[in-house]
């Protein structure tokens, strides 16, 4: 990965993570966005504070994926473009196997939760529509749920804060690799306005394709979908899905 991929690490985090501002154009955001919102509607789970689509399927109890293609339009050009940044190259399957599709109403966001030991520790998640900031919260207070363990829910403590903020612009690519995935926690706000914006607040500021939009510290928050695309570490070829979905 690593050559490409210099220019655009995030410098002050504590564990690896890179931010590409110009990932995908505007017509492939458009045909993205025209893809997830044509999925029939039981592709979507609703939850309290987001929806989601699992591709190609949910996790079984045991963290298993049962063996299936990406859609294309999930793997062309999105993959494409991780392989010749080489970003999966030292995972197991050296390609995401797996896309969580989140989509985040103003006010609506996601707890501080890790995301758990199903996956190689690396998540590379495309931003559509608009921007969002990520929060990155220091490990571990009690209470906190890891994200396969259902709840979704865990109320953070009222006054923490987040350690590092993540501007994410629209068509952009996150990468959070390593201990940046296994040491600290990740979170979006519930807010219909993300604030306090600048160099000293959010800490991929050089790399931003638009700083101008946010020079004025704020910007109201509006639909944001996100691609997270990971390698899930087992999988089950469908020849042994009987036998697997029987028990031991
Ligand atoms: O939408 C995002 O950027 C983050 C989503 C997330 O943390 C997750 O699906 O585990
Ligand atoms: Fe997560």
């Amino acid at each position: 990965m690593e050559l490409g991929l210099e220019a655009a690490r995030i410098t002050v985090l504590p564990g690896e993570a890179f931010y590409i501002s110009d990932f995908i154009t505007e017509a492939e955001e458009d045909w993205l966005l025209r893809k997830v919102t044509s999925a029939p509607l039981p592709r979507w789970t609703q939850l309290s504070h987001r929806r989601l689509q699992t591709w190609p399927s949910a996790l079984t109890q045991s963290n298993t994926l049962l063996a299936s293609p990406l859609p294309d339009w999930l793997q062309s050009p999105i993959i494409e473009r991780f392989s010749e940044l080489g970003i999966f190259d030292d995972a197991p399957h050296q390609a995401p196997n797996h896309v969580l599709v989140n989509e985040y109403q103003p006010g609506q966001g996601i707890m501080p939760h890790e995301d758990g030991a199903a996956y190689y520790p690396l998540v590379a998640t495309v931003s559509l529509r608009a921007p969002i900031v990520f929060d990155v919260y220091d490990k571990h207070v009690q209470g906190d749920k890891d994200e396969s363990g259902q709840d979704v829910a865990g109320k953070p403590d009222a006054d923490r804060k987040p350690h590092y903020r993540i501007l994410q612009e629209r068509r952009s690519l996150l990468i959070t690799r390593g201990k940046m995935y296994t040491d600290v926690l990740h979170g979006i706000a519930e807010t219909t306005r993300d604030e306090d914006l600048g160099p000293h607040s959010i800490c991929n500021w050089e790399l931003l394709r638009d700083k101008e939009t946010y020079r004025q510290g704020w910007y109201e928050r509006e639909t944001r979908t996100s691609l997270t695309y990971r390698d899930v570490l087992h999988v089950a070829k469908m020849g042994n899905t009987l036998k697997f979905l029987g028990g031991k």
